[in-house]
């Protein structure tokens, strides 16, 4: 068999060792053969793709980013995209099936596609860790190490000066990252998209931490809002697929507390630190044994499917099952977290 390989969304610590994991296994097991579409999505509208030897996938488990290069195009647009020009390329260049990895905007394409016809299977990707029918998602761990480590880091300068820290993650829809890296790093308060907080609360525990004398530590999520805000703060445009550009709620909350606590407070913005440079082994481990099941996804002739961490087991699930809800916060976690706030 020969297999597209195509890494598409935003990238994530991991994607170079799924890459390697599907190619090994697909080479040793069923002597299969391996392209990789450049650019996610794009590589497939534009018939733009390379060959995936053994030895070019060497070493590559702890190597960041993606060897293939990442997209948000969208394989239904253009004059390649939609499913008869894209069936059309892959028979003309002999190409049997598809592997995807990455998140839910791509999980959906992959789904549409391949209820057209299309011998897709997929891999599921995101820092965010907010895809469903996935215990947990690579990248996520590496994320939240980046984040407890820039915690660690901030706490000591902000109790060399006696200030506030306001420290931003990432976590667009969801807010796991927040909660384990604020949990790790004892954070004073955790805000996350699922729980809106007043200004009010927020302060309450910023105080209780200063008159124990302590340096208050606040943990927000980029897509947290205040409960009379409309929609998560967003300054910086749109993206690629339309969707605001997130970043920037630890700016605001720090002089809204500093104003009203007077106690003097910074803020940290991590952005795309948490999305770079080598996975976790953990990540390394759970993105490798996504991408060798993957290629026994394809064998299997499971088409539509995505594979996923159930437990310790990597198991199989329809795409559909994966990307129709998030995996956000249950109440039960955020309030076990609370319980150690201010
Ligand atoms: N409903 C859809 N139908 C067809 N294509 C879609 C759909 N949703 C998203 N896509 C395409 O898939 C691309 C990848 O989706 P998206 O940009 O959301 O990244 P993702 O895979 O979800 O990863 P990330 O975690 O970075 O968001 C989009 O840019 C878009 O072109
Ligand atoms: O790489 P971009 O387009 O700036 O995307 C940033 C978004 O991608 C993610 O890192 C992963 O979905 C979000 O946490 C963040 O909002
Ligand atoms: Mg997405």
């Amino acid at each position: 068999m020969k297999i597209g390989i195509l890494t598409s969304g935003g990238d994530c610590p991991g994607l170079n060792a799924v890459i390697r994991g599907a190619v090994l296994n697909g080479v040793i097991s069923h002597e299969a053969e391996f392209v990789g579409f450049r650019n996610g999505w794009r590589g497939v509208v534009e018939g733009e793709f390379s060959p995936l030897h053994r030895h070019d996938v060497r070493g590559l488990s702890k190597q960041g980013g993606t060897i293939l290069g990442s997209s948000r195009t969208n394989p239904f647009e253009g004059e390649g995209g939609g499913p008869e020009n894209i069936q059309r390329m892959l028979d003309e260049n002999g190409i049997d099936a598809i592997i995807a990895i990455g998140g839910e905007g791509t999980l959906t394409a992959a789904r549409r596609l391949t209820d057209a016809g299309l011998k897709i299977v997929g891999v599921p990707k995101t820092i965010d860790n907010d895809l469903a029918a996935t215990d947990y998602s690579f990248g996520f761990d590496t994320a939240v190490e980046i984040a407890t480590e820039a915690i660690d880091r901030l706490r000591t300068t902000a109790e060399s000066h006696g200030r506030c820290m306001v420290v931003e993650v990432m976590g667009r829809h969801v807010g796991w990252i927040a909660l384990h890296s604020g949990m790790a790093g004892g954070a004073h308060a955790i805000l996350i998209p699922e729980q809106p907080t007043n200004i009010e609360q927020i302060c309450e525990w910023v105080e209780s931490v200063r008159d124990r004398g302590r340096a208050p530590l606040v943990v927000v999520a980029e897509g947290f809002h205040l409960d009379d805000m409309e929609e998560a703060h967003s300054h910086k445009g749109l993206d690629a697929f339309n969707r605001p550009r997130l970043g920037g709620i630890a700016e605001r909350l720090a002089p809204m507390i500093e104003a009203r606590t007077g106690i003097e407070s910074r803020d940290t913005v991590l952005g795309h630190i948490q999305r770079g440079g080598a996975p976790s082994a953990y990540d390394r481990v759970l993105a490798t044994r996504l991408g060798m099941a993957a290629i026994d996804a394809v064998y299997d002739g499971a088409w539509g499917s995505m594979v996923t961490l159930r437990g310790t087991d990597i198991r199989t699930v329809s795409i559909a099952e994966a990307v129709g809800r998030l995996n956000t916060v249950p109440q039960s976690r955020y309030d076990e977290a609370k319980i150690l706030f201010g």
